[in-house]
C-alpha cells in the first residue's frame, strides 16, 4: 500500500477552510473530515456530544475540549487506512496535543486572512444543512437564489454566522490558535497562506501537496472509496 497522506487545515472561521478542503479532496482524493459538519450531524442526531455542543456554537464559543477529542480522535482512529484532511480540529493546544498522541501529521496548511474579509464573507455565507454544501451570495452564489443547486432545496444560516455570534468567535480565534500555529511551526510542518482570495492562494496549496501526496495516492483511494 502506498504511504498515507495525513494534513489539518487550519484557520479562523470564513476563512475558506472548508472550500479548499473540498478542492483537496476532489483534486487528490483525500477523505476531508469537517469538525463544524460533524458537530452539527452529531446536534441534528441529537447525540450526547451534540446537545452538549450545542449551547456553545449557538453563543458563538469553542466547546470544550474533552467533547471535541471524545468526538473526533475515534473518527481520526477509523480512518487508519485513508489519506485525510482534517479542517476545523485540532483548535486549542490541548486538543492538538491529544491528536499527536493518536497519529503523525505530514503537513499543516494555515490561512491567514484579513479580518474585514472574514466579517464581510461570513455575512454571506449560505448553506444546505443536509450535505454541508456552502454558498457565498457574492464568490459561489446558488443558480437559484437562497436554493441548494442539487436538491432545491432551501438554503438556511448559521446561527453562528449571525454578527452577534460572529464577533466572538473572530476575537477568540487569535488567542487559541497562536500557540498551535506555533506548535505545528516548531515541527517543520506548517504552511502559512496569506491572501484575500482563495482562487489566489488555491494554486500554491495544490502545487504544494502534488510534491507532498505520493502520485498514486488519488486513484489508488477513489479506487477504494467508490
Ligand atoms: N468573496 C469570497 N468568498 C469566499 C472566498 N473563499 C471562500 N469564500 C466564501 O466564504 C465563506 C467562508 O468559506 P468557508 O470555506 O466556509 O470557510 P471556513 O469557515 O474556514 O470553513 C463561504 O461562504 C465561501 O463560499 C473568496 O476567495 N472570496
Ligand atoms: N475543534 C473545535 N473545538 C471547539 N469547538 C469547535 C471545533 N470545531 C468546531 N467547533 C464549534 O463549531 C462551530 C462551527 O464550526 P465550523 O463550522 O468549523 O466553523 P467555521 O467554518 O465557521 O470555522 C465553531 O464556532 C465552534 O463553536
Amino acid at each position: 500500500m502506498s504511504k498515507l497522506f495525513r494534513a489539518v487545515i487550519l484557520g479562523p472561521p470564513g476563512s475558506g477552510k472548508g472550500t479548499i478542503s473540498e478542492r483537496v479532496a476532489s483534486s487528490f482524493g483525500l477523505k476531508h473530515l469537517s469538525s463544524g459538519d460533524f458537530l452539527r450531524e452529531n446536534i441534528a442526531a441529537k447525540t450526547e456530544a451534540g446537545v452538549l455542543a450545542e449551547t456553545y456554537i449557538e453563543n458563538g464559543a469553542l466547546v470544550p475540549d474533552h467533547v471535541m477529542t471524545r468526538l473526533m480522535l475515534p473518527r481520526v482512529e477509523e480512518m487508519t487506512r485513508h489519506s485525510w484532511l482534517l479542517d476545523g480540529f485540532p483548535r486549542t493546544l490541548a486538543q492538538a496535543k491529544a491528536l499527536n498522541s493518536t497519529c503523525e501529521l505530514d503537513i499543516v496548511i494555515s490561512l491567514n486572512i484579513p479580518l474585514e474579509t472574514l466579517k464581510e464573507r461570513l455575512r454571506h455565507r449560505w448553506i444546505h444543512p443536509a450535505s454541508g454544501r456552502v454558498y457565498n451570495m457574492c464568490f459561489n452564489p446558488p443558480r437559484v437564489q437562497g436554493m441548494d443547486d442539487i436538491s432545491g432545496e432551501p438554503l438556511i444560516q448559521h446561527e453562528d454566522d449571525k454578527p452577534e455570534a460572529l464577533v466572538a468567535r473572530l476575537r477568540h480565534y487569535k488567542d487559541v490558535a497562536k500557540p498551535v500555529i506555533d506548535l505545528y511551526r516548531a515541527k517543520g510542518i506548517l504552511h502559512m497562506f496569506s491572501d484575500t482570495e482563495t482562487d489566489r492562494i488555491w494554486p500554491y496549496i495544490s502545487s504544494l501537496l502534488s510534491t507532498k501526496i505520493p502520485t498514486d495516492l488519488g486513484d489508488a483511494q477513489r479506487a477504494t472509496t467508490h
